[in-house]
Parts: structure tokens; sequence; C-alpha cells
């Protein structure tokens, strides 16, 4: 029986522990918080990060770290992601030598400009090949309540990614494997910041229109930017792509879209982060990929609004105006 750790006893960390279980993975959930690993151990419960979701019997939670790695043969990483560095770092020698390593996280490190797979691969030193990407439309609380979903688990070694698929899958989750580790990483991180995007027009009040405006035009930018860094064309259509955007876009349990939703009914960006609660990567991370875009010379527009709204206080309206009045241009390149 393959032997799992989830480091991260959050919303998304503790989803991905059940589906472990429910595939019949043995499962250790680590979460930094005593009370949460007592409380999932005692009463099958998270309710600080997943309130009212029943969990199955197979996880078993802990707040030590060392303890989840030990002797495991995959371990994954659900937490956020400006933060993960510093949290796994004193960890490194207490992952398992043969362990492959799945980051969960959708985010773009500030400053570094890493993909949550190199960060995890710099800090643990591990080769490309132990290293994966999990990304897909996978709201946590649809998963925990077994609604029928697919995700990608991307890794350049197919066995790897197959090992981690298989312990996974179950009648309600379905793994892919894609060999696209960059595609599928940035699809995962940038459709957060289209997502904090589309939930401001739905704040101002429009229609689906305007959200499919933003979700495919952001899809074009994802792609852009995709390409330049040397992604496989394909991924962004497919789950990772497109799938997760329109999940993230339209649904209101996500925190990035809930986030922009209150930027666009006039809160301030602090004032949205609390309302939000959670971790709503788009925030940091539109600053992220917009030095990436601006490294790579690749037009990131919608990116550039929601960095001026969140981070530099401009008028939403004036923003969106100088959107939809930039030179006409064809739709293919
Ligand atoms: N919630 C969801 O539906 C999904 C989330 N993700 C991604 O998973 C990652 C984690 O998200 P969530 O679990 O939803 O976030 P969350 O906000 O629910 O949980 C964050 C977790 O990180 C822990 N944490 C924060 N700071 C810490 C520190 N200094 N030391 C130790 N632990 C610390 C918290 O205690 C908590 O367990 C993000 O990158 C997110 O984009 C990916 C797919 C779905
Ligand atoms: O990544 C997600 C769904 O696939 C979760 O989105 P949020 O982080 O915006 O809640």
């Amino acid at each position: 029986m393959t032997r799992a750790a989830v480091l991260g006893a959050g919303a998304w960390g503790t989803t991905f522990a059940a589906v472990l279980a429910d595939a019949g993975t043995e499962v250790a959930l680590w979460g930094r918080d005593e009370d949460v690993a007592a409380q999932i151990n005692a009463e099958r419960r998270n309710e600080r990060f997943l309130p009212g979701m029943d969990l199955p019997e197979g996880i078993h939670a802990t707040a030590d770290a060392r303890e989840a790695l030990s002797g495991v043969d995959v371990v994954a990483v659900a937490l956020p992601a400006q933060k993960v560095r510093g949290i796994i770092g004193p960890l490194a020698d207490a992952v398992p030598d043969g362990a492959v390593v799945a980051s969960l996280m959708k985010g773009i490190e500030v400053g570094t400009h890493a993909r949550m797979s190199d960060v995890l691969r710099d800090v643990w030193e591990l080769s490309a090949e132990r290293t994966l990407v999990v990304s897909g439309p996978n709201l946590a609380r649809e998963i925990a309540v077994k609604q029928p979903t697919a995700t990608v688990v991307a890794g350049t070694d197919s066995s790897a990614a197959e090992m981690l698929a298989a312990a996974t899958a179950s009648s309600y989750f379905r793994p892919y494997t894609n060999p696209d580790v960059v595609g599928v990483e940035l699809c995962g991180a940038f459709k957060n910041v289209i997502a904090v995007g589309v939930g401001v027009t739905d704040g101002l009040g429009f229609g689906h229109n305007t959200t499919a405006t933003v979700i495919t035009r952001g899809l074009a930018e994802i792609t852009r930017l995709g390409v330049a860094l040397g992604a496989h064309p394909d991924t962004f259509s497919g789950l990772a792509g497109m799938g997760d955007l329109i999940a993230t876009c339209a649904s209101p349990l996500s925190r990035n879209h809930t986030l922009g939703a209150h930027i666009g009914r006039g809160l301030s960006l602090e004032e949205a982060i609390e309302r939000t609660g959670g971790t709503a990567e788009g925030v940091q991370t539109s600053l992220s990929i917009q030095e990436l875009a601006r490294e790579h010379d690749v037009d990131v527009p919608i990116c550039d609004a929601v960095v001026a709204m969140l981070h530099r206080g401009e008028p939403i309206k004036e923003l969106l105006t100088q959107l939809l009045s930039r030179p006409r241009k064809a739709e293919l390149t």
C-alpha cells in the first residue's frame, strides 16, 4: 500500500488527504495547529479550515511534521505559496530518499518568480523526476463532499506521475497525467489572477458576457506566457488550463473570485483579504506574473489591471476604460 504525507491541514491539504484515503492510500496529515490535528483524529472534522465537512477514517493527523514524513512514498505540499519555503526548509532531512514530492499549490513566489515545484526542488534538493504538480478544477469543498472531478498530475517521469495518479484515483476523483510541468503549474497560478479579475467584474454588477470575455482573454494571456516559458500549447485547453479557469472564475467558493468581488464592490485590499479568509494566492502571484511577463516580453493586460487595482489602488472604472480602449488587434495571431 502507498503511504503518503500531506503537509498543510488547510482546506486543500485536508481535502487532498481525504482523496488519498478514499483511494486506499495510507495518509498522515500535518498541520501546525495541535487542536486542528486533534479534532481531525477525534471527530473526523476540520472545522477551522473545512467547516461542516466529514472526513474519512483513514487520515491520521499530527502536529509533528517529522512523524508525518516518516517512511512515506509520497509527500504532497499544500501551504501558502509565499510562505512555503520558510515552513518546509527545516524538514529537508526528514523527507525519505525515495519519496516523490508533489506541489498542490497554485502560486508563483514573489521576488524569485519560482514555480512551487521549483521551490520544493530547491529547498529539498530534489531531482526533477521526483517532483510532481497536481492542478485542475479542484475546489476543495466540492471534492470534500465527493462531487466528481478530474485533475492533472504533471511530472517529467511518467512512472512517478502514474504512481501518484493511482494513489488518488477513486469513484469521484479522476487524475490524468501530463509531462508538461511548466504549463500545468503556470495555469494553476495564473488562473487565480484572472479569477480575481472576474470577481471584480461580478462585484461591479456585470454579467456573463463580461465574465466570458475575461476568462477567454485571460486564457490567451496564460497561453502566451506559458508558451514563452516553454510549455506545451495544448495544456492550456486542458483541465489545468481552461478547466480550472472555468471552475475558479464561476464559483463563489473560490477565494480569489470572492476577493475580487469584494474589491469590485469597493472594499480596500486589506478589507477584502479579511472578509475572504483563507489563502487567495492571486493577490501576491499577480505581482510575480507581471514581472515574469515583462522578463519574457509578453503582453498581460488583464494581469496588469489586477496589479494596478490591488497594489496601486488605481480606480477600477479607469482601468476598464484603458483595457477596452487599447489598440484593436486580430484575435488570431
Ligand atoms: N482550497 C482549494 O480549493 C484549493 C487550494 N489550492 C492551493 O493550495 C494551497 C493551500 O491552500 P488552502 O489549503 O486552500 O489554504 P488555507 O488557507 O485553507 O490553509 C492554509 C494552511 O497553511 C497553514 N499555514 C499558514 N501559515 C503557516 C505557517 N507559517 N506554518 C505552518 N503552516 C502554515 C495554515 O495553518 C493552513 O493549514 C494554495 O496554494 C492554494 O492555491 C489548490 C487547489 C484547490
Ligand atoms: O484552485 C482552486 C480550484 O481549482 C481553488 O481556488 P481558490 O484558491 O480561489 O479558492
